[in-house]
């Protein structure tokens, strides 16, 4: 059974009187892949640090390993970091490169020429050690800064937008191999992206995070699927966010068309948010929809058509199908109950961090 690895425990932190953290809790499990994903500034980076010891929190505490490590230093944390900028030293070839921290924990040589023959052949890179690092790719230098990680044995690894220099194909290679990479050593990795395709492919589980706080924690499909808000909807993919009505239990009002869902427990006539992704609205005859539009905008996108759909009340549906509509031709649109997504309205006004159509 998996336990918690990493527990977070009310961390709060702030830089120059700005709140970058506020009473953050989260629990990391062991063997987990766990991204954290959110807008630029989200305070994603900070909390990889705090848990790497290179950044102190104002308060709160780091538990590891059931131990609370929150003033012990980076390098007796048994965890290692990869960052974006893999900071290798040009001047040394891949094997000293790699070697370099078990050289300063003054292990032996046959250990040490060991450990980097395993570690290259885990990144794919066997045979690289006296290359020069000058003549490595941006994908190979990060596959070394990977090696270099994790020839130290740790627990936990770090992964700071490790990808972010990449170009899209490397990028795709590259996280196929992180997947891989994960299982054969079966340690944990703590992810940052701000990249949700990217999110939403690596992860077990993903703490989406904004403005310091996390929105949701869950497993790809819980967040692409059943978004707890409208910020986690809108960030994790294209949607159709709307302020709508639940009448009761299984059954919501939105532009004044009744559409069956299968939420239950929000009380009857409650002011909610909708969310809708593009590829589960069937355009159907007219007759055949619970609301009609016409189509305003289509683009082919290779996979799919992506369509506008206007409604009298004026709001824009966004549609992906594989059927095609013309523009000015007058549609149905209906929608599975299964694939209505409703959510409670935002507490406060701060909290509604995307706009939600009225
Ligand atoms: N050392 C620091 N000194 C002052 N402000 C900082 C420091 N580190 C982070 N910040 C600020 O804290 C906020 C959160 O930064 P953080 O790097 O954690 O965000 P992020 O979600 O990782 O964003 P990005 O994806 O852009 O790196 C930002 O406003 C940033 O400017």
């Amino acid at each position: 059974m998996s336990t918690s690895l990493i527990d977070l425990e009310h961390i709060s932190k702030s830089f120059d009187g700005e709140i970058v953290l506020d009473d953050l809790n989260l629990s990391i499990k062991e063997n987990s892949f766990v991204t954290l994903l959110g807008p630029s500034g989200c305070g994603k980076t900070t909390t990889l640090r705090i848990i790497g010891g290179f950044v102190q929190a104002d308060s709160g505490r780091v538990i590891f390993d059931g131990k609370d490590i929150s003033n012990i230093p980076p390098n007796k944390r048994n965890l290692n970091t990869v960052f974006q900028k893999y900071a290798l030293f040009p001047h040394m070839s891949i094997a000293e490169n790699i070697a370099f921290g078990l050289k300063i924990k003054n292990k032996p040589k046959a250990y040490i020429d060991d450990k980097i023959k395993y570690a290259l052949e885990l990144v794919n890179l066997k045979g690289f050690e006296n290359r020069n690092i000058n003549l490595l790719s941006g994908g190979q230098q990060q596959r070394i800064a990977i090696a270099r990680a994790i020839v130290n044995e740790p627990k936990v690894l770090l992964l700071d937008e490790p990808l972010g220099a990449l170009d899209l194909k490397l990028r795709q290679d590259m996280q196929y191999e992180l997947i891989r990479l994960k299982n054969e050593l079966g340690i944990t990795f703590i992810y940052v992206t701000h990249d949700q395709e990217e999110a939403l492919t690596m992860s077990d589980t993903i703490v989406v995070m904004n403005q310091g706080y996390i929105q949701q924690m869950g497993s790809p499909e819980q967040i692409y699927n059943e978004p707890e808000n409208a910020f986690v909807a809108d960030f994790i993919g294209e949607s159709n966010i709307i302020a709508a009505t639940m009448v009761q239990d299984r059954l919501v009002e939105i532009f004044g068309a009744k559409f069956a869902c299968v939420d239950e427990g929000f009380g009857n006539n409650k002011p909610v948010d909708v969310v809708i992704r593009p590829e589960d609205i069937d355009l159907v005859e007219p007759d055949k929809g619970t609301l009609v539009g016409r189509v305003t905008h289509l683009i082919f996108k290779g996979v799919h058509y992506e369509m506008e759909v206007t409604t009298p009340n004026g709001y824009e549906w966004l549609v992906h199908s594989t059927d095609m509509f013309p523009v000015g031709k007058e549609v149905g649109i209906s929608v599975d109950p299964f694939d209505i997504q409703i959510m409670n309205k935002p507490e406060s006004e701060d909290e509604e961090a995307v706009g939600v159509n009225e």
